[in-house]
């Protein structure tokens, strides 16, 4: 399959076709498909099937194959049920949300206690609090707050991500927690990592999301991916729209920034809607990188320290 990048300059223009906006000095103002370029035709874009009740284990790996090398069957059963019960009873469910590039949604993937237990590592000294971080700042706009984890203030996370995703420890990015409130939001964006910054880890192949809180639906917050589409069948007619995931307490959303060999599948570009909604929404996220990353934040962070707590926590778990 060829994915051809899109990322080429183009010259500012309305997307309708209209004359450029030109900024103070006269010069044209770029505008979202300058800055994110439509998909050219004919990339390959596959919805899932609608006529089908759910993918079976085996589908979901085969869309899988060009992004990550993992034999899902060690804990799910070809239903696409985890095979190891959670500690409050509950199972794992793995869902496809799209074929190609393959977006996944695993339930269950955290319990409630889990999840709280992940959110009050943001109230800890020992996490690194940063306002509106992103990779590109003058391109997207994100007014979250966001807390870098010691490795190994969150084990249950590392044990659950390396049960799911059979990737070494080595590999994973500081642990992030993130915090929106009522009207906040991070604007489209690619995951991947910047050309100039891929001497740590290389590309980011994976993003593993998972939502600590939920959101109800029509209240903004939802993972949204521009290209990729969901369709909906009403009593008499369909009708499709942006693939939205909505968050949901202890859900894990699960996508692919880049192909295996690091070239970023610009296909995956996304955004968190703005939120209209009371209560915060609440994430976890770890990328996984293609070769092993060195954390920077918080200062002394490292995979060693956390190497025994998880493996302590996959045996608690029922993984080793
Ligand atoms: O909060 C979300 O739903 C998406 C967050 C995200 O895309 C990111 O932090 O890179
Ligand atoms: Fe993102």
């Amino acid at each position: 399959m060829v994915i051809p990048s899109t990322k080429t300059p183009s010259s500012p223009t309305t997307s309708d076709g209209g004359q450029p906006k030109l900024d103070k000095w006269g010069l044209p103002v770029a505008t979202l498909d300058d800055i994110f370029p439509p998909l050219p035709p004919g990339t390959e874009l596959i919805p899932i099937d609608l006529s089908k009740d759910s993918y079976s284990l085996s589908e979901i790996q085969r869309c899988l194959a060009d992004h990550i090398s993992i034999d899902l069957s060690r804990f799910f059963d070809e239903s696409a049920n985890g095979k190891i019960p959670n500690q409050d009873g509950s199972t794992m469910k793995i869902r496809l949300l799209h074929q190609s590039p393959p977006v996944l949604a695993v339930e269950n993937f955290l319990t409630e206690a889990e999840c709280q237990e992940i959110q009050s590592q943001s109230t800890s000294t020992r996490a690194h609090q940063v306002d509106s971080a992103t990779f590109r700042g003058s391109l997207s706009t994100r007014t979250s707050t966001s807390w870098f984890c010691h490795y190994s203030d969150v084990p249950v996370l590392l044990a659950k991500a390396h049960h799911l995703l059979d990737i070494p420890l080595e590999t994973m990015e500081e642990p992030q927690i993130v915090r929106y409130g009522r009207g906040q939001e991070f604007s489209w964006h690619y995951d991947e990592v910047p050309s100039s910054q891929l001497d740590n880890g290389g590309q980011r192949l994976a993003t593993l999301l998972v939502y600590l809180t939920s959101v109800p639906e029509n209240k903004g917050g939802g993972t949204t991916f521009r290209d990729l589409r969901q369709h909906q069948n009403n009593h008499s007619s369909s009708s499709s729209t942006e693939l939205v995931m909505q968050p949901q307490q202890g859900s894990a959303l699960l996508f692919f920034p880049a192909f295996a060999d690091g070239r970023p599948d610009d296909r995956t570009l996304h955004k968190s809607h703005v939120m209209d909604w009371t209560d915060p929404k609440w994430i976890v996220q770890m990328w996984v990188h293609q070769y092993p990353y060195n954390p920077v934040l918080p200062a002394g962070n490292t995979h060693e320290a956390a190497r025994p707590l998880m493996e302590d926590m996959s045996r608690k778990l029922g993984y080793s």
